[in-house]
């Protein structure tokens, strides 16, 4: 099926006329969906729409923004199997996890619609007495979304959501593998009523597309989610202008386990963390920094817990999905690789699986390596695939060291039964999102969320209220009578 852009309240073809394949993982001779390989022009277009609308939009009385996006998060919940089944089919996910991710789109939705129906600013008290001193909050007015594939629906849900809760126009760009599922999200928005040109999307190559939305000069905010590269990329495009920018990227997230601890629970821990999602998250767990005193219980029992899992089409809903494309699949590959070469231990898994039905499928084997020191590249690089790297330490401050010691800090947990440690992780360890006794992934949507160090830009959070703070910007109102 061809889909098209959505450019102005129209859905329309790209004005190269071509289309890239978006392919089904689990089976990539299948096609879910041509989508639109769009050119820059594409872009300004887009942008031609958000700046005609944005006016009116911004005028629109909150409680009736919210109303669109309830309808929007309705429409989703209509809508539920059928975009279960894109992302599965489009991703890789296994339907557990697809139908999760669904799930929080729509309470995203509905989140930001009760907000919209309540942002406000503040009254303060003023030095003179025939004044009324206010804060306003405004829109900031034209808004870039530019999203990956491992999310196809929250993050464009969730950056969308908050900015036109706020009054924003918007452009989104959802990366090319996941482009039919935010495709599917948009005709909710569409269904749901919003004015013509105040949600856009157009998809296609990151430099084309993406150039224009980081450096149009009609274009106030951008919010990315991707890797370092294109963070980096996006960040420098959009300084010379002095846009509001809000990245999130990669993660080298550690689950550290105490003696305290069950250690039955923190292999459901740190199993749960390293390879749900096929460990495609930012917030994946990759490193398990283990007490020496229950190092070799601990090593034996998640080598137990990676065997026992079930990998296969996302479809029949196994315990893993495949990779979601061939490049990640080599990726995770060439680490086993180089983890290897370093002299770390291969324990389990390591291998693309190659039986019959699964053979043409980007399948690999949830993996674990242990004598992994701290430095080797298999500690310190983001994978972004379904390998745990299993360090050994002889206490918690070199727990925290070895934490620490890498230049990401997005999420971290600790599994400990020991209130006192508990306590001083949250404390000493650097990492935007902290969890005790949870797993690294997962994140509730009415909190703000970002990372420390490389992971993240460290001016903006998203989601929760500090999604609505990027969205909107300050007025400071002296009113005298
Ligand atoms: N933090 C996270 O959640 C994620 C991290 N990653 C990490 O990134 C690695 C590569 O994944 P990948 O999908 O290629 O991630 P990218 O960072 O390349 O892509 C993220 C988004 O940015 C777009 N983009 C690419 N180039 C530019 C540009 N010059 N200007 C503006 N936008 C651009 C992409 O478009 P297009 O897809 O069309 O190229 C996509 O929409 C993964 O292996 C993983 O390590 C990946 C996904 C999510
Ligand atoms: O852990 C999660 O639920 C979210 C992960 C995420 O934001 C990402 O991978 O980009």
């Amino acid at each position: 099926m061809a889909y098209q852009n959505f450019i102005g309240g129209e859905w329309c073809d790209s004005a190269s006329g071509e289309t890239t394949p978006s392919r089904n993982p689990a089976a990539p001779d299948e096609v879910v969906g041509e989508v639109p390989r769009s050119t820059a022009a594409d872009a300004t277009a887009a942008v031609d729409a958000a700046a005609a609308a944005s006016g009116e939009w911004a005028a629109t009385p909150g409680p009736e923004r919210g109303a669109v996006l309830r309808e929007a998060g309705g429409l989703l919940e209509d809508r539920r199997d059928d975009i279960t089944e894109t992302l599965v089919r489009e991703e890789g996910k296994t339907w557990s996890e697809a139908a999760g991710e669904l799930q929080r789109a729509l309470d995203i939705f509905h989140y930001y619609a009760s907000k919209a129906a309540d942002v406000g600013g503040e009254v303060r008290a003023s030095s003179a007495r025939e004044r009324h001193l206010y804060v306003d909050r405004e829109p900031v007015g034209i808004v870039s979304a530019i999203t990956p594939w491992n999310y196809p629906i929250a993050i464009p849900a969730w950056k969308l959501a908050p900015a036109l809760a706020t009054g924003n126009a918007a452009v989104l760009k959802p990366a090319t593998a996941g482009a039919v599922t935010a495709i599917e999200l948009v005709r909710c928005l569409d269904d749901a009523g919003f004015p013509d040109g105040v949600c856009n999307l157009v998809t296609g190559p990151g430099d084309a597309v993406g150039g224009v939305l980081t450096t149009d000069d009609r274009v106030d905010a951008v919010s990315f989610t991707g890797s370092e590269t294109v963070g980096d990329i996006v960040y420098q495009a959009a300084a010379p202008d002095q846009k509001r920018v809000q990245l999130e990227m990669g993660g080298k997230n550690p689950t550290v386990v105490m003696p305290s601890a069950d250690v039955g629970e923190a292999v459901d821990i740190v199993g749960g963390g390293a390879f749900g999602t096929t460990g495609q998250s930012c917030t994946a767990c990759s490193r398990a920094i283990v007490h020496e005193d229950v190092h070799g219980e601990f090593l034996d029992r998640i080598v137990e817990y990676a065997e026992s899992l079930s990998v296969g089409p996302g479809i029949d809903d196994p315990d893993m999905g495949p990779h979601v494309s061939e490049a990640e699949l080599t990726g995770t590959l060439d680490y086993v690789d180089i983890a290897r070469n370093e002299g770390a231990t291969l324990e389990t898994g390591g291998n693309r699986l190659g039986d019959d039905e699964l053979a043409d499928g980007y399948f690999v084997e949830p993996t674990v390596f242990s004598d992994v020191e701290p430095d080797m590249r298999i500690a310190q690089e983001e994978v972004f695939g379904p390998i745990l790297s299993v360090v050994s330490v002889e206490s918690f401050e070199d727990a925290l060291d070895v934490a620490n010691g890498v230049t990401q800090g997005l999420s971290a947990s600790v599994v400990t039964d020991d209130l006192r440690e508990a306590h001083r992780f949250v404390r000493e360890v650097e990492a935007g999102v902290v969890k005790t006794n949870e797993k690294t992934t997962g994140l509730e949507l009415h909190v703000p969320f970002g990372g420390m160090k490389a992971s993240s830009s460290e001016t903006y959070r998203e989601q929760g209220d500090a999604g609505l703070d990027f969205y909107t910007i300050s007025k400071t109102v002296y009113l005298n009578y």
